[in-house]
């Protein structure tokens, strides 16, 4: 049998002169290298992909990126700042975290992606939570190094009765943080699977589901030397590999 193939989402960005969808190759390495599936790009459209596409795939994975979801997805005003957006990436995401529910596929959110899983099941985020009193500042460092920008940044405590908690049998861990919007109300469904020092939910899941786990760090980040990150991509593989024998037995 070939490998789990696993749907992965781009952002638009705009480079060398032209409107492209992309994906940081760090999510691409690691899916392959530490979950041992192979890869093939969602584009990011706002309309959202056709049906029959998700049903061709054993997974999901939804990345992160520096755009924000646009608060009218979860009934609010756009921020007042000149927040970064990107309407098609919303679109796409949206749309393929409510059919990847409906198909039960496995589904992997890191940071951004963990915040368009919240917001698909109906919940909310906060906007630059480095204002909101009482919360840590989860942004990277402000230097320009971006290796150190991935850095442990902050513990995070597990929920004992979670998946994470499952796979690791461990209840603390430090990770990295690069990000300034992060979960206000929890969508409907979800369970918080870890906390930030502020309180703040860092993982989500779905219980009902196989496999649904959102991350607000990234484990894509040399998982290789980072026990709790090598231990997502390798349930996010197997979950897969399982979907991919139901599918084909
Ligand atoms: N823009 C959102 C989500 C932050 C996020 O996904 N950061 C990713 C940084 C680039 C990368 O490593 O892919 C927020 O600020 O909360």
């Amino acid at each position: 049998m070939h490998q789990p193939l696993i749907g992965v989402t781009a952002c638009q960005r705009h480079i060398e002169g032209h409107d492209s969808h992309m994906v940081v190759n760090k999510y691409v390495n690691a899916l392959r290298q530490a979950a041992g599936v192979e890869v093939v790009l969602l584009p990011a459209l706002e309309q959202g992909l056709a049906p029959g596409i998700l049903e061709r795939l054993d997974g999901l994975c939804l990345t992160g990126s520096y755009s924000n979801v646009e608060p009218r997805h979860f009934g609010q005003a756009p921020w007042p700042d000149d927040c970064r957006y990107d309407v098609d990436r919303d679109g796409s995401a949206l749309s393929l975290i409510r059919q990847a529910r409906q198909l039960k596929l496995p589904m992997l959110g890191i940071c951004r992606g963990l915040q368009e899983m919240n917001v698909a099941y109906g919940g909310s985020l906060h906007h630059r939570l480095q204002e909101q009193a009482g919360m840590l500042d989860h942004r990277e460092p402000a230097h320009e190094w971006k290796d150190s920008h991935y850095d442990p940044a902050h513990g995070i405590n597990l929920n004992p009765d979670g998946l994470l908690y499952r796979l690791t049998q461990q209840a603390e861990f430090m990770v990295n943080s690069l990000h300034q919007q992060g979960i206000n109300r929890l969508g409907e469904g979800l369970i918080a699977e870890a906390l930030a020092p502020d309180g703040l939910i860092e993982a989500i899941s779905d219980p009902s589901l196989p496999f649904a786990l959102g991350v607000q760090w990234h484990p894509e980040w040399q998982p290789d030397q980072h026990p709790l990150y090598q231990a997502i991509f390798t349930a996010f593989g197997a979950a897969c590999a399982r979907h991919q024998s139901t599918i084909c037995a």
